[in-house]
């Protein structure tokens, strides 16, 4: 029962670090960068609950031979790295073996199966935050469960998931879940826009109603499409934009639960940002603007988002202050 992490980055090392950590047979494939990083340092695990795990042999690899002798891949490449992804794998895996998508975003099973049709490749979600702190230490900064694709494949695994304490909740359908993480997601660029850790960024109401607007707007399309995101959060989808919306005091007394988030997490997107990387903003706000248009409708807050991440990714990574980014968003 072999295990490949494939794009072994912030989710790749924790979640299969965790695996590891259990007693699984992991193999990393990722860069260079990482390789000598955990080759120094082993793996640290921590996270919000008080976990702290030392990982010390790690097998962290930078080819995708590395991959060929699992029965099951993880792939946490970031969505534009999927296609690559898939076709490295398909020179390298078995026929039957299982392909896991734990990334954001609608269709990376989709761009994985079309690649892949000899393996079994399911979707799967990540809810919590993964917080890189450099020199092999990776922190779960937020809650929340595994979410995966119900399939008969995963069985001889739900036992390792179980043992690492990440244990999978399989669902019938996943299009719900992704819709609903996708929903969170679209604070990213907000968060990213704000270049403030996430906690400072939400306690701040002007934030929160730009978060809340792109969800809005979102929910709506969904509504139109016939599409009802699953409940991921203690608080209902549909819910969430008027929570949000809170004064600063009502929203602290009554969402505390979304405070409680490492004082350091930032969003996958400002990671990126930082490291001059192309954002996954296409993946996110762009499949809220694809649905639009497939119903002959428009998604102006979340297509001004993606114009200021371009701008963002352009070199301009001057933080927009609440007031002024809800202002842009509500005029759009
Ligand atoms: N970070 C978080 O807290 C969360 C992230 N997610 C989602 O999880 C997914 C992974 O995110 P995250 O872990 O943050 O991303 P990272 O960028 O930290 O990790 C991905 C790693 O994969 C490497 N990589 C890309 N392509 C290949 C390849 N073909 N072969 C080997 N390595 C490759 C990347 O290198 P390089 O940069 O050089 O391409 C990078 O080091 C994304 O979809 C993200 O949205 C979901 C929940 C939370
Ligand atoms: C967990 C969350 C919503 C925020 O960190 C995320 O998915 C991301 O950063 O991409």
């Amino acid at each position: 029962m072999a295990i490949a992490v494939y794009g072994a980055g912030g989710i790749g090392c924790y979640v299969g670090g965790r695996l590891a950590a259990g007693g699984a047979d992991v193999v990393f494939v990722g860069r260079q960068r990482l390789a000598d990083e955990v080759a120094e340092h082993g793996l640290h695990l921590t996270d919000y609950l008080g976990a702290d795990l030392v990982v010390p042999a790690v097998r962290y690899e930078t080819t995708p031979a590395a991959a060929a002798e699992a029965d099951l891949v993880l792939v946490t490449v970031k969505s534009a790295g999927t296609a690559d992804a898939a076709d490295e794998l398909a020179s390298v895996l078995e026929p039957g073996a299982t392909v896991v998508s734990f990334q954001n975003g609608i269709r990376n099973g989709e761009v994985l199966h079309e690649r892949l049709p000899e393996q079994t490749v399911l979707t799967g979600m990540v809810p919590f935050n993964v917080l890189n702190r450099g020199s092999g230490s990776f922190h779960q900064g937020t809650q929340g469960k595994l979410d995966v694709q119900k399939h008969a494949a995963l069985e001889p695994y739900v036992d390792a998931f179980a043992r690492a304490g990440l244990p999978l909740t399989q669902h019938d359908e996943i299009l719900p879940v992704q819709w609903a993480k996708l929903l969170l997601n679209l604070n990213n660029p907000v968060n990213a826009l704000s270049d403030l850790p996430l906690r400072d960024e939400l306690a701040q109401r002007a934030y929160r109603r730009s978060f809340a607007a792109a969800q809005t707007e979102t929910l709506a399309l969904l509504k139109a499409a016939g599409i009802t995101p699953a409940k991921v959060t203690a608080v209902p989808a549909h819910r969430l934009p008027a929570l949000l919306s809170l004064p600063d005091f009502l929203f602290k007394r009554l969402a505390s639960k979304m405070l409680a988030i490492d004082p350091h997490a930032r969003t996958s997107m400002w990671e990126d940002l930082q490291a001059g990387r192309r954002t996954e903003i296409d993946y996110l706000n762009g499949e809220v603007v694809r649905l639009a248009e497939s119903l002959g409708r428009q998604a102006p807050i979340n297509s001004k988002l993606i114009d200021l991440i371009r701008q963002a990714e352009a070199g301009d990574t001057t933080a927009i202050p609440g007031p002024t980014l809800l202002k842009l968003l509500t005029s759009a």
